[in-house]
């Protein structure tokens, strides 16, 4: 497996705007866990999204905006209007604090019923857990997982301690999407080939990381190309963590959002 040594952030071209950077829809977040959409929009809005939508639990939406004014919110219950959202995307992230209950199983059906093969989806936390459960058959466009190793344990039934490189090759070959798998040494699975990242640190072992890295990797999927995207998500994720790391016991995920354009910035091309 080939390791990330280093990554490069293509220079904006100057007749540009917004539209051209990505229109993104987030799903997540019910009543009690805002806290982890809130982070995937900010971490979406600080990699440079053009526009971002938050399709959440209406409960969330002081929060959001005061968070995050650059995000527009939308009712999560309000399929009329998700569809619509759905159709006006580039780039769906579904998952970061949608919650395991009958609400969250629908939302993940409805998506499924309505993206299009141009689109590309991000699946993460537990639509990966509704996902293993319901085990509907995957839309043909293009799929990100990202998950841990027990979201991974749940969607390939290959047990934590039983997670080789062939075992998770053959499983994500038979998913047929591409697969980072979230650990200490964090692993990239793409169709053909697969990559490791050499960095990351236990300072970011806290609650809301990887649903940075969501919003991070959602992010750039709407600006990059899909693999480039997801290379450099992961590896600007990871040296900022390491980076805070010097200074820093451990990584609020707030704190390494903060970051993100600043890393960008010394990776620009
Ligand atoms: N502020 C917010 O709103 C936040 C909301 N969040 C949202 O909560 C939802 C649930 O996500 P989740 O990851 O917390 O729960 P779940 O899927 O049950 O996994 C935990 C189980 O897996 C096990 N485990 C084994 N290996 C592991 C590994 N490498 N990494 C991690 N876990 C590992 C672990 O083992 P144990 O800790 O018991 O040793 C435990 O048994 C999701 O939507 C997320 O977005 C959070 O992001 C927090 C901030
Ligand atoms: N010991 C570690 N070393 C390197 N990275 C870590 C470590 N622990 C956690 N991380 C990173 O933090 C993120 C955790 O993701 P996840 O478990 O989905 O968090 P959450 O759902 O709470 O946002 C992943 O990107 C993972 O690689
Ligand atoms: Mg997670």
């Amino acid at each position: 497996m080939k390791t990330i040594s280093s990554v490069t952030i293509p220079k904006r071209e100057q007749e540009s705007h917004k539209g051209d950077y990505g229109r993104i829809l987030l799903i997540g977040g019910n009543a009690n866990l805002g806290g982890a959409i809130m982070l995937a929009a900010r971490a979406c809005v600080f990699s440079g999204s053009g526009l971002i939508t938050v399709s959440t639990h209406s409960s969330n939406f002081a929060a959001l905006h005061s968070r995050c004014p650059e995000a527009m919110v939308s009712d999560i219950t309000d399929l009329k209007k998700l569809s619509k959202l759905i159709e006006q995307s580039d780039c769906i992230l579904i998952g970061p604090g949608l919650g395991l209950d009958f609400k969250g199983n629908n939302t993940l059906t409805f998506l499924f019923q309505n993206i299009q093969p141009h689109q590309t989806l991000i699946i993460d936390g537990d639509a990966i857990t509704i996902l293993s459960k319901l085990k509907h058959t995957l839309p043909e466009c293009e799929i990100i997982f990202t998950p841990h190793q027990k979201e991974w344990e749940r969607l390939s039934n290959i047990p934590i301690e039983e997670q080789t490189y062939e075992k998770n090759k053959e499983a994500v070959k038979a998913l047929n999407a591409t697969v980072v798998l979230k650990k200490h040494g964090t692993e990239l699975f793409f169709r053909d080939h697969e990559y490791k990242l050499s960095i990351g640190t236990p300072a970011m072992a806290t609650g809301g990381m990887g649903d940075t890295l969501a919003g991070m990797i959602t992010s750039f999927v709407g600006q990059f190309d899909l693999e480039e995207a997801v290379i450099n998500a992961t590896y600007i994720h990871s040296y900022i963590g390491e980076k805070l790391s010097k200074d820093m016991y451990i990584v609020p995920p707030s704190k390494l959002i903060d970051e993100i354009p600043y890393a960008m910035k010394s990776f620009e091309s």
